[in-house]
């Protein structure tokens, strides 16, 4: 997890939208976007509800596709506040050179060729999500979780938060769970699973969870990065051969599948065999 501060990014802009929505009664929420029935999850509704027997995230959340462009179904956008596609939109251009100096930046830093993660990723192909988690004051946060533990899919997400914070948790090595210390202003950026791979295990995809707060509410807007979904990425050379190679749209069916799962499962599907 690295955090990022004076990025520039007009993050009051995105968090007004946010909130715009999710003011609105749940019916005007409910009309103004679309639930797609879709195994992965876009539209208005839950993650990885498999069975009547699972335990419900405390979560209100919408998922949208923003790029490539083809890939965008309008009907996961709320249509309603009128600044929210604008608004998100121009997020997500800002967040996409963001997150391409990372990438080359975190190459650099572990002594590779400057484009050894970022040769995946292609200015009109590469694939960004956005989900925008809703936590409503919670009066027993100790009986459930906002988001279930996961490890991300994703290359890179970039997370914003509303002002309240406290409610992400990561797993340490000593498998407890500790609270990301995350300062109002800045952004917070997590490895996903895709990057782990790149890397060989160099760069750890951490397990993460959110709680709901018990006096105030909390929302998050997390933004996935992931190279085209037909590129095939493997382990840089010279970083080891932990992991097989894959191609990226199989590993999100895959990691779809077997979610919402006790640990880094979905990984399992990129062990070298
Ligand atoms: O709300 C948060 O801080 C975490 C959200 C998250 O982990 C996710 O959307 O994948
Ligand atoms: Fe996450």
């Amino acid at each position: 997890m690295v955090l990022v501060k004076d990025h520039g990014i007009e993050v009051e802009r995105v968090r007004g939208a946010v909130r715009g929505f999710f003011e609105l009664p749940f019916e005007r929420k409910r009309a103004t976007v679309g639930t797609l029935v879709s195994s992965d999850n876009m539209g208005y509704g839950r993650n990885f509800v498999k069975s009547g027997e699972q335990q419900l995230d405390w979560i209100d959340r919408i998922t949208m596709k923003a790029a490539p462009p083809e890939a965008v179904d309008d009907r996961a956008w709320p249509k309603s506040p009128p600044n929210f596609r604008e608004a998100m939109e121009r997020y997500v251009e800002q967040a996409r050179t963001l997150l391409d100096e990372l990438l080359q930046r975190l190459a650099e830093a572990l002594g590779l060729e400057t484009d050894a993660f970022i040769r995946y990723y292609h200015p009109q192909k590469s694939e960004i999500n956005v989900r925008v988690n809703y936590y409503p004051p919670c009066p027993a946060p100790e009986s459930v979780l906002g988001i279930s533990p996961h490890s991300d899919s994703s290359g890179l997400t970039l997370l914003l938060e509303s002002e309240a914070s406290g409610g992400l948790q990561v797993m340490t090595r000593a498998r407890e769970w500790v609270t990301v210390p995350w300062p109002r202003d800045a952004l917070l950026v997590i490895a996903g699973d895709l990057l782990e791979i790149m890397s060989s295990g160099r760069i750890l995809s951490p397990w993460h969870r959110a709680v709901p707060l018990r006096d105030t509410e909390r929302f998050s807007v997390a933004l996935f990065y992931n190279p085209p979904g037909d590129a095939e990425i493997e382990p840089v050379q010279e970083l080891g051969d932990k992991y097989t190679k894959i191609v990226v749209r199989d590993y999100l069916r895959n990691y779809c599948e077997v979610s919402p799962a006790e640990d880094k499962q979905a990984i399992m599907y990129a062990k070298a065999r």
